[in-house]
């Protein structure tokens, strides 16, 4: 994508893949989790192309990681870089081109349409006051075809199913269009088939230069959707590096405190947990 008139007139900067990536990376990072001691500070760096999984149990700190990257939260020590810069040196416009976050938990603030809502994701590309062009209704409008919300484009939010709501929020960040998706449980309330949707489409966004970085409760969508993976222990441990090295049976049950099975489907691993 090029630049392009604004509907105010004035160059519109547009989402681009490639030159302007800016990596997302952990430096020497602890993330405040209360009442927990500091643990291991983490350090790796997302790269274009590729797809995080960050795995562990309730109350490890996936969540508080996650708004730590995105910029939401303060680092206990180290600091969360955008290519060359902290992301704390950055203004959230600027952040918010790079970044684009899907919540595990959303309030609807206010009354608005399906569409109003994926047109938010436009915001950090327009200037203040500046109107959504015919351009971004048209980015809006093809993100909600693609996660199957079309028809619901005029329909209040607070009308919708879980999984309905969703399929709007990753809409949203799709019409966002950021280097790098932070996810908080993408699959929460999806049915399978939508399941497997929004996967097969973070991998594309993946495939075409993007990144990913995921919090997922599902082992086995991690194990087959997933080239790296993070793992938090609730006593601020923590493991990461390709997925092969990292879907080891003894480590993950330590993980989890729970004994696994493990079969093979489809070239992948799949994990059941042991009566
Ligand atoms: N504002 C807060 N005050 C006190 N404790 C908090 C606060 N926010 C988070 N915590 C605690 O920090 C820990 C990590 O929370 P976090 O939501 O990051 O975990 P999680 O790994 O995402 O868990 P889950 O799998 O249940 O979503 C939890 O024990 C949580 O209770």
């Amino acid at each position: 994508m090029g630049s392009s008139e604004g509907a105010l007139g004035g160059p519109r900067k547009e989402p681009q893949i490639g030159s302007q990536i800016a990596s997302l990376q952990a430096c020497g990072l602890v993330v405040d989790v209360p009442g927990r001691a500091d643990g291991q500070p983490l350090d790796f760096t997302v790269e274009k192309g590729q797809i995080w999984g960050v795995l562990g149990p309730n109350g490890a700190g996936k969540t508080t990681l996650l708004h730590t990257l995105a910029g939401l939260r303060q680092p206990r020590k180290g600091e969360v870089r955008l290519g060359s810069q902290s992301l704390s040196s950055l203004k959230r416009r600027a952040v918010s081109q790079q970044l684009g976050l899907v919540f595990q938990e959303r309030q609807d603030g206010f009354p608005a349409t399906v569409l109003e809502t994926a047109l938010i994701g436009r915001h950090p590309w327009l200037s203040p006051w500046q109107m959504e062009s015919g351009k971004d209704l048209a980015l809006a409008r093809d993100a909600l075809a693609r996660l199957d919300m079309a028809p619901f484009e005029d329909r209040l939010v607070s009308s919708l199913s879980g999984g309905e709501r969703q399929r709007v929020a990753i809409a949203t960040v799709l019409t966002q269009a950021p280097h790098t998706w932070l996810l908080d449980e993408p699959t929460n309330h999806l049915d399978l088939r939508h399941q497997v949707s929004v996967l097969k489409l973070l991998a594309q966004q993946a495939s075409e230069g993007r990144a990913v970085f995921m919090c997922l409760h599902d082992l086995n969508l991690a194990a087959r959707w997933c080239d790296h993976l993070l793992l938090l222990f609730p006593d601020g441990e923590a493991r990461w590096g390709r997925a092969g090295e990292m879907l080891d049976v003894a480590l993950l049950e330590r993980l989890y405190d729970q004994k696994l099975t493990t079969v093979e489907a489809d070239g992948a691993p799949v994990f059941v947990p042991a009566r």
